[in-house]
């Protein structure tokens, strides 16, 4: 039973460790009687066309040349991959064709589809060997004895019975895509970009439940990546749409591929071969996604009104061009879109009725819901005016409008109409984790922003979740009675069944804000960034996770072009991040940063002053609030040694937790055991802080605990721990609760900058996370 066929392109298959990275996957994502398609090895198949054309024109020692470069490739990837008599019998069957076709075009007996067809079947021979040696049962399928045409025409039940009766159900199958033959044996081909084709093809032959098609693109975007930074992966799109975008510029998915589908259950994906844990782009059936927005841009076509035309003559001169083609009626006309190098192929084949209408004109195609269509050619006219594009063909039909200009479209202009058009009114999914002191009131700010934020955004909460529970609704779930829907509908859930759920949610954008103490749920950040999720932390652990996954996660998140917000983790509400960040950015270089950075322990020890207990003073801070989950990961330092570590971070000095030296606000042993062994041991805390506030005050000095971070000339000294401060200082004249941030820098040398206000509380923090949110979501405009 084929449960998948994949489908890997030419990049994919470009060297020795692309062919090593694509066995990976087939190892991972692969069962027997799975069916991989090929296609020709990087530019195999632009180097076949170059030898015919250099055969055509009789240019002998061009011929000579090329097939030396393709032996020359062929042979080092064989070289690389394989070992020993595998090695020996690949070289030497690749000398005897290189001979042969050498002999064939000597003797001007070469055949072009037989020619191009090799470029396919080196890569599955190869791949093939490749997954034998690494003891995988995998076979080499030639899809000439699976797909017969019949005057151009596919045999349909001949090909399923052929499939049915060659594919081996306990192997791997290796199949040659964009090649078939026709009922003489003859080579054919199903067009450039034909293995797509094939492998939805194969699909339905085999009535497989999916394919998948591995490319060099993480996806189906909104526009292209290349030209548009802020152009939006998503996670599904509708085969009616897919369809439209690949006959009006798109190249990610061919029309012709999506055909074998219609009527059928069979998923597609399509997915990075370069990036496997990205989440892929699901193909649905019509209804199973939200409709998109997507910008297209078309170049130098031409535009040809065609008389009498009739059903399959556009799937035909597609075919001859090799080209998916658009085509639609407008005021009474039919039109016809074609790439301009192929027109004068197109005029002869309508012999007389296709006359050219426009020509030479470059233009962009906007997708989008049937509804939005007309407002945004309106918006995209005036855009384009702006940019003194003048229009010379305008079109509007179901779902698309298409503009057509002889100016050139480039990429600040393609920006533009993509932050203008497809940016405003995307959706965003917010998933909160942690519904503590901070979450709770967090969510009861929510509909206030959301209101500030909608001119622009359709945002939902879509996600809840706690330690054991969580409640997930992809349609929203409401900011005002979430707690009586939490009672009725929170389930129990895994790790998996969160991802699950998250992987479901057909938003542009997913924020995953982190208000847990948990670094247990800071571990699947990278699960959320494969998910492209966007993270708000209030969490400390990510950003003090070992440097090699912390540098992973930054730079996934850089790759997908993903924000990831911290500003809480340090200082609560005080816009600590955003200054460093900005002294940065403007070329100043700091040097130091001393200071109080716990507001917990900024409001016990100003509050301390003998009358009552420390530890009665520290529940106090816990009620209001202010302290960790565990109140004794602030006493032992631990917190502020991870705040001074993302303070460093920032500043880019690269250092590991227990590279800061820390002395803690109790002793030691208090650490051990449970938050009630803590209490019923809490006069020991009292008598530690006691010993330690006398004597402060025998030396005219108050108790207080700091931190500092210095680097001088490549030195870095980072400490957190308790100091004896002068009553005078800046340090020992906090308001109870307060954080200083004393920064020195090339700018700020003598005179240091300061930042001081409160340094936890529920409500400050929860608004520096709605400051984090709020910054977010305005860099996706
Ligand atoms: N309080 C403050 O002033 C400040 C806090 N912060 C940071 O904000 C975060 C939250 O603090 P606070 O609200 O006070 O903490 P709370 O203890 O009040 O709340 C923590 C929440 O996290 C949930 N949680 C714990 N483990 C997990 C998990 N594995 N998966 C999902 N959810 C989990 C808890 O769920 P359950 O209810 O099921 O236990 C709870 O809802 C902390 O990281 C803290 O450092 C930052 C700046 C200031
Ligand atoms: N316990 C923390 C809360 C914020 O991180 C503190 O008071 O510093």
């Amino acid at each position: 039973m084929v449960n998948c066929i994949h489908k890997f392109g030419g990049s994919s298959l470009s060297s020795s460790e692309r062919y090593q990275s694509v066995a990976k996957i087939i190892i991972t994502h692969t069962q027997p009687g799975d069916c991989v398609v090929v296609s020709a090895a990087g530019k195999t198949t632009d180097t076949l066309v170059l030898l015919w054309q250099s055969y055509q024109k009789q240019d002998t020692q061009a011929v000579a040349d090329i097939l030396l470069q393709l032996n020359n490739h062929q042979s080092d990837l064989i070289e690389q991959l394989l070992e020993a008599d595998l090695k020996r019998s690949a070289l030497k069957t690749l000398s005897i064709e290189l001979s042969y076709i050498a002999e064939l075009a000597q003797a001007e007996q070469l055949k072009e589809a037989a020619l191009l067809a090799h470029g396919e079947l080196w890569s599955a021979r190869l791949l093939s060997t490749y997954l034998q040696q690494l003891n995988i049962e995998a076979c080499a399928q030639d899809a000439r004895t699976l797909f017969t045409l019949n005057d151009g025409e596919l045999m349909h039940a001949q090909n399923a019975q052929q499939c049915g009766q060659l594919i081996l159900p306990n192997k791997i199958n290796v199949v040659t895509g964009f090649i078939a033959a026709d009922i003489k044996g003859e080579t054919v081909t199903l067009g450039r970009n034909g293995s797509d084709y094939s492998a939805t093809l194969l699909a339905n032959y085999c009535n497989a439940k999916q394919v998948c098609i591995w490319t060099d693109t993480q996806g189906v975007y909104s526009t292209d990546p290349r030209k548009v930074k802020k152009a939006i992966k998503y996670g599904k799109i509708c085969r009616g749409q897919a369809n439209l975008l690949a006959r009006l510029g798109n190249p990610v998915l061919h029309a012709k591929t999506l055909s074998p589908l219609k009527n059928t259950d069979i998923k597609l994906a399509v997915r990075s071969s370069f990036d496997v844990q990205a989440s892929p782009t699901d193909i649905v059936k019509e209804g199973s996604a939200k409709k998109k927005r997507f910008i297209t841009t078309l170049q130098n076509v031409d535009l040809l009104m065609v008389e009498g035309l009739s059903e399959g003559e556009v799937a035909s001169v597609s075919q001859l061009i090799q080209h998916s083609l658009h085509h639609f009626n407008h005021n009474g006309d039919v039109y016809l879109v074609v790439p301009a190098a192929q027109t004068y192929l197109v005029i002869n084949y309508f012999a007389g009725r296709a006359n050219i209408s426009e020509s030479n004109l470059n233009g962009c195609a906007i997708v989008a819901p049937e509804q939005d269509v007309n407002t945004l050619s309106l918006q995209a006219l005036d855009l384009l005016k702006l940019h003194s594009i003048k229009p010379r063909f305008v079109h509007q039909d179901t779902g698309y409008a298409l503009l057509l200009t002889d100016q050139f479209i480039d990429s600040d202009i393609q920006s533009d109409l993509h932050d203008k058009l497809i940016n405003k009114g995307q959706e965003i999914a917010i998933i909160v984790a942690g519904l503590g002191n901070v979450g709770d009131v967090f969510i009861k700010q929510l509909s206030a922003q959301f209101e500030r934020l909608s001119d622009d955004f359709s945002i939902k909460l879509v996600g809840l979740i706690r330690s054991k529970k969580m409640l997930f609704n992809a349609s929203g779930i409401n900011t005002q009675q979430w707690k009586t829907q939490w009672q009725h509908e929170a389930n129990s859930y895994q790790s998996a069944d969160l991802l699950n759920a998250i992987n479901e949610l057909d938003y542009e954008h997913k924020i995953v804000i982190d208000i847990t103490a948990s670094e247990q749920f800071s571990l699947l950040y990278p699960d959320f960034v494969d998910r492209n999720c966007h993270l708000i932390s209030a969490n400390k652990y990510a950003g003090t996770a070992p440097t090699t996954w912390y540098k992973a996660l930054r730079s996934n998140i850089t790759e997908r072009n993903l924000h990831w917000r911290y500003n809480t983790s340090v200082g609560a509400g005080l816009p600590i991040n955003f200054a460093l960040a900005d002294l940065q950015n403007s070329g100043d270089k700091i040097t130091r940063i001393e200071g109080v950075f716990s507001g917990t322990l900024s409001w016990l020890c100003s509050k301390y002053d003998g009358t009552r207990p420390f530890s009665e003073l520290l529940l106090e801070a816990q009620k209001m609030g202010f302290t960790e989950p565990d109140p004794r990961e602030d006493l032992s330092g631990r917190d502020m040694q991870r705040k001074l570590l993302i303070l460093a971070r920032e500043l880019g000095v690269e250092l590991e937790l227990d590279d800061i030296s820390l002395s803690a606000l109790m002793p030691d042993e208090l650490a051990l055991g449970s938050w009630d062994d803590f209490l019923n041991k809490k006069a020991q805390l009292d008598a530690f802080i006691e010993e330690h506030a006398v004597t402060a005050k025998s030396k005219n000095l108050v108790l207080r605990y700091t931190g500092l971070l210095e680097i001088t000339q490549g030195e870095v000294i980072a400490k957190v721990g308790i100091a004896y401060v002068p009553n005078g200082d800046a340090l020992a004249n906090l308001t109870p609760g307060d954080n200083i941030f004393v920064i020195n820098s090339k700018w700020y040398s003598d005179n240091a900058l300061v930042i001081q206000g409160p340094g936890a509380g529920r409500e400050v923090t929860a608004a520096g996370v709605h400051s984090d949110l709020y910054w977010l979501v305005q860099n996706l405009k």
